[in-house]
């Protein structure tokens, strides 16, 4: 019975070299299928991956009907064995609709992929609805790591390496990408660090203040250093 899987997790785990991967699993065995994508960092009409991996899809740009480009594409003569739909965090919920129809209706399985909630923890719209409307949800195994070595479960926009909690809930980025001052990053947190707001350039701030690193214990300027670093971990 085909099936609607949604594959989540952070940014930077690994959810589009799977697509990628399920792609070219199914193809090198003859198997035909039609990928969709939304805003992807490589642009209009590709899947990519931070491997560097990179194929083309069909862009689902606002109001697009997957379902009718799918009927369409069949009905042309076209073959579809399988779909696959990254960055469905940007999908709008009737989208995601309509690749439940697609399985439903057309019996063809869909992969879909991606994150699960914005810069501020909420859920974005298109994961909701894959949320209720998904027959299996998988969390990525390949977990991504928080700067204190923790699981990463939550995505933080960056401004100058400060996280930022205002702001349009959809800007294209990467993580590592801040470049001048000013540009939105992306870092993954664990949900101690994501409510405190700390990430990798203020929790090292923080250890680096000379209020932090006790003066009179006689220690090193390293192991003040590291009990600073511990202190935030906590
Ligand atoms: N230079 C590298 N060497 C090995 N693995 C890498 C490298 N760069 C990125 N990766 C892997 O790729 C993952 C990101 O893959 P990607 O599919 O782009 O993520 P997502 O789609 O979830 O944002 C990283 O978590 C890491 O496991
Ligand atoms: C948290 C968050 C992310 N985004 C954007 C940033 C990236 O372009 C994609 C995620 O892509 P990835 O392949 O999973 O790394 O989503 C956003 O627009 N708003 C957010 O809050």
């Amino acid at each position: 019975m085909s099936e609607l899987a949604f594959f989540c997790g952070t940014m930077d785990c690994g959810k589009s070299t799977l697509a990628l991967q399920i792609e070219h699993n199914r193809s090198a065995r003859g198997l035909q299928g039609v990928i969709f994508t939304r805003d992807d960092r490589a642009g209009e009409g590709k899947l990519s991956s931070r491997l560097g991996l990179v194929t083309d899809a069909v862009e689902a740009t606002e109001g697009f009907d997957l379902y009718a480009h799918l009927v369409d594409w069949l009905s042309q003569g076209g073959r579809c064995d399988y779909v696959i739909a990254d960055e469905t965090q940007f999908f709008a919920p009737e989208q995601i609709d309509q690749l439940a129809r697609i399985v439903d209706d057309l019996e063809l399985d869909v992969f879909a992929f991606g994150i699960t909630t914005d810069f501020r923890s909420k859920l974005f719209p298109g994961s909701q609805r894959l949320v209720e409307l998904a027959d299996r949800i998988e969390v990525l195994q390949v977990e991504a790591l928080c700067w204190c070595g923790s699981r990463a479960t939550h995505n933080a926009r960056t401004v100058g390496g400060s996280m930022v909690v205002e702001g349009a809930q959809v800007v294209v980025g990467d993580v590592n990408a801040e470049g001048s001052a000013g540009e939105i990053g992306y870092e993954v947190l664990c949900r101690r660090h994501h409510r405190r707001r700390m990430t990798a350039a203020s929790a090292r701030a923080v250890t680096l203040s000379p209020d932090v690193l006790p003066v009179d214990t006689g220690q090193e300027p390293a192991a003040a250093s590291r009990q600073g670093l511990d202190n935030q971990r906590r």
